[in-house]
């Protein structure tokens, strides 16, 4: 398999990637050469240079994973991939540190004139009285966004004496009142601080959130910082603020557009501090985020869910751990509600039962949901697409937690509901291995490793030799044989393990065995 590592990664996961794959190392990849070179790849590693747009996904013809070196995926357009099922992961805490004490050095910067000072002394000028500065003690930092890299700001600058107010509308207010900061709103937050510095994603919502009008109430001689994205302090509004004295000063990291030229309105303002997305740029935090990614790539190609995936459902290692045996159950247990159900399927409910209802199980649902799926639908169907896919077709996935299990020490069950009929396939884990233990009312005890040819028949002598008979003349050989029975008299259930495919011919002469109802393929190797 073959990676491309654009954007200059460092070179630490790139060894590790080396040992496993061929890896293609490009640190400056222009847009057009990407699009032209992207589908001989299964792997794609980036930081924030490179445009992973949906026309790069469209043409992506073997990708599998997108890994973000860092935090901020805003880069990649995760629709795109999700639609395709190629994995997004990033970094989420790989670089935390160096943009937070990025930040700090941003505030201190400008606060203490340290750029000017330093680019009018290399000239030889000694300017002690032009640049006064202003001390962090005692100010209000108002923080908006407490996430990793919010709160260690917001840490950092209680060191320093400083006052702070944090603005997140999505902060759990017990760990805010725990990191000592005062919880506040935005107004709050814009009208009391001294100091004002942003850590959130861009979005809709965060896109221009601090303008002029914000900048106009803000309090006298207020300093800003944005070393989150650009764009989240209007860039043209700033310059002006700066300019006019409404703002004191600014320190900025991160750009609409990337890279500046001379020409965009925050260089050459006085009083505006720039570095150029230097944010996560320490040899400490490249390791880092190219270690993890890396790890994330070959765990994913190895088929391995992924921790840090953006564009799933995150699990934890521990929950890993214990829904991990099921997965193949899972899938097998979706495989066979889609060849047995007589329609399609409107409505899937998938119940656990016992001890496994401990743990968030929602990944073994979209593992029943990847089960019925993969064997209908002509693109893969994986862990990232299958939630969607299933929304798409208009299947209504519900999950039901029962603490009780009867008779094993945990039970999954799929039911589907299709044109006002139910079907339900039941599986257990005996030590590691999944069983089929249930279909619909019949109780069988079935390894769902192969092809198994599922029959429900009449309860009378001679049906069950008859389809042997046939199948044998066909030369497909049965290696495993359960007959589920109900209380009721009558019907039972007969479930074939067959070595071979079934033609839909032979299939078709099976059902018309007197006595058999009906004959359905459950192919395995298709799940
Ligand atoms: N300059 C650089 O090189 C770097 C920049 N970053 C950027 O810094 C930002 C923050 O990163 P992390 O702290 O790691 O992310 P995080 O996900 O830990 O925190 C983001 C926080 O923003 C909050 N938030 C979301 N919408 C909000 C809104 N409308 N108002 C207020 N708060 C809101 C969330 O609740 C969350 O607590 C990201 O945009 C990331 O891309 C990250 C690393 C390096
Ligand atoms: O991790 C992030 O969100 C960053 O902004 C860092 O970007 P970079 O990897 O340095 O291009």
């Amino acid at each position: 398999m073959k990676v491309l590592a654009a954007d200059g990664i460092s070179p630490k996961g790139i060894e590790l990637l080396q040992k496993e794959f061929d890896v293609d190392v490009r640190d400056k990849l222009p847009a057009e050469e990407l699009l032209e070179i992207i589908p001989e790849y299964d792997a794609l590693m980036v930081r924030s240079a490179s445009k992973v747009t949906a026309e790069v996904i469209a043409r992506a013809k073997n990708l599998k994973i997108i890994g973000r070196a860092g935090v901020g995926v805003d880069n990649i357009d995760i629709p795109a991939a999700t639609a395709r099922g190629i994995l997004v992961i990033n970094s989420p805490g790989g670089n935390t540190i160096a943009a937070t004490e990025h930040t700090m050095a941003m505030m201190l910067a400008m606060s203490r004139n340290i750029p000017i000072a330093n680019e009018t002394m290399q000239k030889g000028e000694w300017n002690r009285k032009k640049y006064v500065g202003v001390e962090l003690r005692g100010k209000t930092l108002g923080v908006i966004g407490m996430g990793r890299i919010g709160s260690g700001v917001a840490k950092r600058a209680m060191a320093f004496e400083m006052n702070v107010i944090a603005y997140d509308p999505y902060i759990n207010e017990e760990r805010a009142k725990a990191l000592g900061v005062t919880v506040g709103t935005f107004e709050d937050v814009i009208t009391k601080a001294d100091f004002i510095t942003v850590h959130m994603p861009l979005t809709p919502d965060t896109k221009g959130m601090i303008g002029m009008e914000q900048m106009k109430r803000m309090k006298k001689g207020v300093r800003l910082v944005n070393c989150a994205r650009g764009g989240i302090i209007d860039e043209n509004d700033l310059a002006e603020a700066v300019r006019s004295g409404i703002v004191a000063g600014a320190a900025i990291d991160v750009y609409t557009s990337e890279p500046v030229t001379k020409d965009h309105p925050l260089v050459g303002v006085p009083g505006i501090v720039l570095t150029p997305h230097l944010g996560a740029s320490t040899v400490e935090a490249q390791i880092g985020v190219s270690l993890d990614v890396s790890r994330g790539i070959i765990a994913a190609l190895h088929g391995k869910p992924v921790a840090t995936a953006v564009n799933m459902a995150p699990v934890s290692p521990q929950v890993m751990k214990v829904i991990a045996p099921y997965l193949t159950l899972a899938e097998r247990l979706g495989g066979t509600v889609t060849a047995l159900a007589d329609g399609p399927v409107e409505r899937v409910e998938v119940t656990y039962n016992g001890e496994i209802t401990e743990v968030n199980t929602g990944m073994l649902t979209t593992a029943v949901v990847k089960g019925m799926l993969n064997p209908i639908m002509e693109s893969e169907v994986n862990y990232v697409n299958a939630p969607g896919l299933a929304k798409e077709r208009g299947i209504k996935v519900t999950e039901v937690r029962e603490k009780e299990a009867e008779d094993f020490a945990n039970l999954i069950t799929v039911t589907a509901f299709f044109g006002g009929k139910e079907l339900s396939v039941q599986g257990t884990l005996f030590g590691m291995e999944g069983r089929i233990v249930r279909i619909n009312k019949f109780r069988v005890d079935v390894d769902p490793h192969a092809r198994i040819l599922v029959c429900p028949h009449i309860n009378r002598p001679g049906v069950i030799g008859t389809v042997g008979t046939l199948l044998g003349s066909q030369s497909i050989n049965i290696s495993g044989m359960q007959v589920g029975k109900t209380e009721e008299e009558g019907t039972n259930l007969m479930v074939l393990t067959v070595d071979d495919d079934i033609p839909v011919s032979v299939l078709e002469q099976v059902k018309a065995i007197e006595g058999i109802f009906d004959a359905r393929l459950v192919n395995f190797y298709a799940v």
